[in-house]
């Protein structure tokens, strides 16, 4: 994966002349190169995706398939319950058991439920989304599922969610046959570069909801309230981007815009509902309620549905009808029968419109709507326009899902840090075709600090951990918050001040302790010694007073954290240790983080470690203590580890692994 550091240009906020206008054309992509080269990429993910799960491949075997991931088998169902507006939660656990087998499941995903029998490619007992995941079960929402065939073995499979995909395709047909009369008509050529961006000449200023804003995010406030039609809000790690995205959606709704709020991911939708929840604003949130989280479902679409007037009305018609159809059995003669018949139709079709109505009422009461990039194009949202799109980790999301939202505003925020992972692509080839290359990097290139404020202040790293990532990626410009600056672990309440404690940064070197990297059957690197390190230093903080639940080891191979989660089970002291991958992290922190680097090896291949976007994550998610385990001798091959490396022997307590053995 390319890196893209450093593409902040220097350079006044105000509008540039028009004669700038050739530069942006020679560096911007056209619309029509755009839509020509995503389709097929999209097509290409959504097989990659396909293939990943099961349920075309008939000729795949459902053992294979559950060592893959992408099949659970033997499944029993343990509890039935109705919740999440009326949807029904089946909980699952292994026939054979405490532990479910290693899966590649997550919450949110769309699944199927079969029997344990059942041929691959039969129709299923169900389709529900996941909605909880515990090392010992797994709970799945269904609208609907046939009780009586919950009694035999079960087993649950991962699909496509093909609803995503042909929204990214009818998104790009939209784009494709021009917008020359939507609301986003006059955005479109901005942001392909064809026309300049406008902000307004005075300084905006306000007074803040939130009274606590530093002064570079009154001043990324200031300017987003003042663009007139793009702008890009810079969060490098922990420096309150999501804070300065509810003060520029307050700012907005209190100048009497309505705001679609998105992001690529439910979670991070959810983060700004629960915060805008604070404020007196009339807000609602989009999606499927297994895919919310439960302090936000109160303002859920759905249940604000069902207590609008228009619902009571609707379930009025609905007893009316109930009624009706007990009439029809009992009718005798045709003529009355034909009567209650059309009664029906028309009370049929009243509650229908009636509750139409309700969504309709609950959407335009409503200032700000907030959903899912994907959930912009949902069936409630047809027609309706806003005065601004405001979109957070944006440089998390592909450019394509962002046009979904985009085009239903004639302006446009987006949130992120183009500096840290883009989002995960499947394909390889579409990766590498571009499908991976995002709308916040695009315009970051293309108008640099014309368009961006970059928020300074940050508020998780000690600063030792800071520097670093601000040297190496955000020009020495961020500071630390005089609240986290020299924050240890021993601050903490109940952790003694320990060699294993009071270090801010460690480096535990695997050279020449004989721990080369193995691969295992999917072909992911791994390294045992390195993982037998991580833990036994997680031991250690945790015999110190650490919570096992303040610690993280983070890795960037997938495999490190099979082997590490396998060792981690044998210890009950570090039973709420989190372990991930660097990419499955990102947007997450914790007190201490352990980064275990894997690669060691003779040719001194250090492969998708050199993407500096990934490092960057991965250290900056530590607060209080970042400790790498690495071979030093094989990541130094590359200059940027290189230079991280040299960081953490300046300012790192620097030890060998062979202190960590027995
Ligand atoms: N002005 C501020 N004063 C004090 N604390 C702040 C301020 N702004 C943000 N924070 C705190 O910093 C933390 C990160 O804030 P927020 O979640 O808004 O950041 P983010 O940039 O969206 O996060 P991430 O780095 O995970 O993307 C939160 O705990 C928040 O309360």
């Amino acid at each position: 994966m390319a890196s893209s550091e450093g593409t902040e240009k220097n350079g006044s906020s105000s509008r540039k002349p028009r004669s700038d206008d050739a530069t942006h054309k020679s560096k911007s992509i056209t619309l029509d190169q755009f839509c020509s080269i995503t389709m097929p990429l999209i097509d290409l993910e959504k097989e990659a995706e396909i293939s990943a799960s099961m349920d075309t491949i008939a000729t795949r075997k459902l053992d294979v398939s559950q060592k893959r991931g992408s099949a659970i088998l033997n499944l029993k169902c343990t509890d039935v319950q109705t919740g999440l507006m009326g949807k029904m939660l089946l909980e699952l656990q292994s026939n054979k058991g405490d532990l479910l087998p290693s899966h590649k499941f997550s919450t949110h995903d769309v699944v199927i439920l079969k029997t344990n029998k059942a041929e691959v490619g039969s129709a299923p007992l169900g389709q529900g989304v996941v909605y909880r995941i515990k090392d010992t079960s797994l709970t799945v929402a269904f609208d609907d599922i046939p009780e009586d065939g919950l009694n035999a073995p079960l087993r649950l499979e991962k699909v496509a969610n093909e609803v995503t995909y042909r929204r990214l395709k009818d998104t790009i047909i939209t784009l494709s046959k021009g917008v020359q009369k939507g609301p986003a008509a006059d955005l479109v050529p901005v942001l392909f570069g064809e026309k300049a961006p406008t902000f307004s000449k005075k300084t905006i200023s306000f007074s803040p909801f939130n009274t606590g804003l530093d002064h570079s995010q009154k001043a990324a406030v200031s300017k987003a309230l003042g663009s007139g039609n793009i702008f890009l809000l810079h969060g490098p790690p922990g420096t309150g981007k999501t804070t300065a995205v509810v003060e520029i959606i307050l700012q907005e709704v209190k100048r009497g815009s309505k705001v679609l709020a998105c992001a690529a991911s439910n979670i991070a939708v959810d983060n700004i509902v629960e915060r805008l929840a604070n404020y007196r604003v009339k807000l609602v949130r989009l999606g499927h309620p297994a895919r919310l989280l439960p302090q936000v479902l109160d303002s859920a679409l759905d249940s604000q549905v069902l207590k609008a007037d228009n619902n009571a009305l609707a379930n009025d018609v609905r007893k009316e009808m109930k009624l009706m159809n007990s009439k029809l059995l009992k009718a005798k003669d045709r003529n009355s029968k034909r009567d209650i018949r059309k009664e029906l139709r028309r009370l049929g079709k009243e509650e229908r419109q009636r509750q139409q109505q309700a969504v309709t009422d609950v959407l335009k009461n409503s200032d700000v709507i907030l959903t899912t990039l994907t959930g912009a194009l949902s069936r409630q949202l047809e027609g309706m326009t806003f005065d601004l799109v405001i979109i957070d980790e944006a440089a998390q999301a592909l450019e394509v899902a962002c046009w979904i939202a985009i085009l239903k505003g004639s302006r446009c925020i987006l949130a992120g840090d183009h500096l840290q992972l883009p989002p995960t692509v499947q394909s390889v080839d579409a990766e590498k075709k571009g499908l991976g290359r995002t709308l916040f990097a695009r315009l970051a290139d293309l108008y640099g600090s014309e368009v961006m404020a970059m928020l300074t202040v940050q508020y998780r790293m000690h600063q030792l951990i800071m520097n670093w990532s601000s040297k190496e990626l955000y020009n020495s410009k961020i500071e630390a918050h005089s609240s986290v600056a020299a924050h240890t672990l021993n601050d903490l309440d109940g952790v003694q001040k320990t060699s294993s404690t009071e270090p801010t940064l460690i480096l535990i070197d695997i050279a020449g302790c004989d721990m080369e990297e193995k691969k295992d059957d999917e072909d992911s690197t791994m390294n045992e010694g390195e993982a037998t390190v991580a833990l036994v230093h997680a031991k250690k903080l945790v015999d110190s007073g650490v919570s096992s639940s303040d610690i993280g080891i983070i890795t960037p191979y997938a495999a490190q954290v099979s082997i590490l989660k396998i060792m981690r089970n044998k210890e009950k002291s570090l039973k709420d240790l989190e372990i991930s991958t660097v990419d499955g992290f990102q947007g997450r922190e914790k007190e201490a983080i352990i980064i275990s680097m894997v690669r060691s090896n003779s040719k001194h291949e250090v492969g998708f470690l050199n993407d500096h976007r990934r490092m960057n994550v991965a250290v900056t998610r530590a607060r209080r203590q970042c400790c790498i385990i690495c071979d030093t001798e094989t990541v130094s091959s590359d200059k940027f580890l290189k230079r991280l490396v040299e960081y953490f022997e300046e300012h790192a307590e620097y030890l060998s692994a062979s202190e960590y053995l027995p």
